[in-house]
């Protein structure tokens, strides 16, 4: 039996990363991924002649990584459109406009809403996201819901309720409740700094020439026959010296398995030995956030003619959050909102039909009756799929991170494990995929049985 140096099951960033540079170094590399397409939670779809992105697509300037990558494989970048106004929907419902950064509420507000930002800053300062658990208040902070933390922090509700929505809603996607305030300020000093995030210029700033899918084509391109697609491993057997990667029945030899999967995925695959019970506790206390991503496509982008930016921020509103997404080159307008955790549960309770009115109108309350009949309208529905199970990524319950993070990072016998949903900088974006894809390539390479 032919014996590889390694396999890496999955064909997200990840797991092409990892491959794409351990082929570069020499080695004999097999990729299996499950689905009938590579890209894992990138992709672009076609719907009524237009493209949409349905999973990620934005790219900040921290992300270095990946804009190193997309510059290699020569994949080029367009601004997010943001002239105008932006709005803000209070509590009441009502609309108001703003520019820049500063949202329109009462200065106090204002005030206090810079003065948390700048706390969570500083606890992000000294965070390395590669080691969250290493942090001065680790265990104080990873002992508390975020949400427990910032009601202890101010008693001004509409500060509290927008600094909620940046780490719950916005980034998480899970209740501000769920997770841990250690994995807010890690999410935090992932971007870099609090500031990055709250900053939509910044962390959205940039979108890929064909969309984000287009880094996992052309990485599997260029692994050509060594990525096998509808390919869902279910077993690998295992001892000192490599393992056996089974699929539908095949048994592949291979030195080393890079297991390019969520946390939670790692527990489809029946491995044998069974992993130790730590590694099998600390996936276990790992879970998806959920998120709608919701796209409406509209003949124009009426928005700009009344001189909006398309950008809408609104914590009480089921689509917590609006931009401007139209494609690069095209004449009608796109708008892309999100309907985030507990709004996405009880959206999943509608029919479609009843969805698609609720999700409109709250886009109607920013910008009025005209978001009520887009051309197009396209929800990406990330749940029902086995093979991911929710959006954006995976994190921590609380109390978790301190207690399994550094679990998730050590192999097990030729075994090794990552995917964005662990990575340090850019943890749960493709920019933490590249990362993580290829720190792995580069420890399996510096393996002295496999150095090049
Ligand atoms: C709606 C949405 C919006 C997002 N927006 C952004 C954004 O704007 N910017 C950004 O940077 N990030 C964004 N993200 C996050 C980003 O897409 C992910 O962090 C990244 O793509 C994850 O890559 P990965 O390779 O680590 O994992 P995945 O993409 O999940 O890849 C894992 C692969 O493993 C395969 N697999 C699973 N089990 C098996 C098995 N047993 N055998 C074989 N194959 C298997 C899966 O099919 C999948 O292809 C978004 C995600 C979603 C869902």
């Amino acid at each position: 039996m032919k014996t590889y140096d390694t396999v890496v099951v999955g064909a997200g960033a990840t797991g092409l990363t990892c491959a794409w540079r351990l082929a570069e170094a020499g080695q004999d590399v097999l990729v299996l991924e499950a689905r009938d397409r590579v890209g894992g939670r990138l992709r672009t779809e076609d719907h009524n002649g237009s493209d949409f992105e349905i999973g990620g697509q934005w790219v900040s300037p921290d992300q270095e990584a990946l804009i190193a990558l997309l510059e290699e494989l020569g994949l080029e970048t367009y601004s997010r459109f943001r002239e105008g106004e932006s709005l803000y929907v209070d509590a009441a419902g009502v609309a108001r406009r703003f520019t820049g950064e500063d949202l329109p509420v009462e200065e106090q507000t204002a005030k206090e809403i810079d003065r948390l930002i700048g706390v969570v800053d500083d606890l992000a300062a000294q965070m390395d996201p590669d080691r969250p658990w290493e942090h001065p208040q680790a265990a104080e902070l990873d002992a508390v819901s975020f949400a427990q933390w910032l009601d202890a922090q101010t008693t001004d509700a509409e500060a509290r309720d927008n600094i909620a929505l940046y780490l719950g809603p916005a980034m998480l996607t899970k209740p501000t409740h769920s997770f841990s305030a250690l994995t807010a300020v890690l999410m935090s000093a992932s971007a870099g700094s609090f500031t990055h995030l709250v900053d939509a210029d910044f962390i959205l700033d940039k979108r890929v020439v064909g969309g984000l899918a287009s880094v996992p084509a052309a990485l599997a391109e260029r692994l050509g026959e060594r990525v096998r697609l509808s390919a869902d491993v279910t077993h690998v057997d295992w001892s000192e010296s490599g393992a056996v990667v089974t699929v539908d029945g095949e048994q592949i030899a291979t030195r080393n398995v890079v297991l390019a999967l969520p946390p939670t995925h790692v527990r489809r695959i029946r491995i044998t030995p069974e992993l130790p019970a730590e590694h099998r506790h600390a996936r276990e206390h790992q879970s998806f956030g959920l998120v709608i991503k919701v796209q409406a496509e509209y003949d124009t982008p009426f928005w700009r003619e009344a001189g909006r930016s398309g950008t809408g921020f609104g914590p009480w509103q089921l689509v917590h959050e609006v931009y401007d997404n139209t494609l690069h080159g095209k004449e009608t307008g796109t708008l892309v909102g999100f309907v985030s955790d507990l709004n996405a549960d009880a959206m999943g309770r509608l029919s479609a039909d009843e969805r698609q009115a609720a999700i409109l109108a709250s886009l109607a309350s920013y910008f009025g009756d005209a978001a009520l009949t887009p051309r197009t309208y396209v929800e990406s529905d990330w749940q029902h799929q086995e093979l991911t199970g929710g959006a954006y990524a995976t994190s921590f319950d609380v109390g978790s991170l301190t207690r399994w993070g550094a679990k998730l990072h050590e192999p097990v016998g030729p075994i090794r494990f990552g995917s964005s949903d662990i990575a340090g900088h850019g943890f749960q974006h493709v920019d933490g995929a590249v990362r993580m894809g290829t720190r792995l390539a580069q420890q399996l390479l510096e393996q002295p049985s496999l150095g090049s």
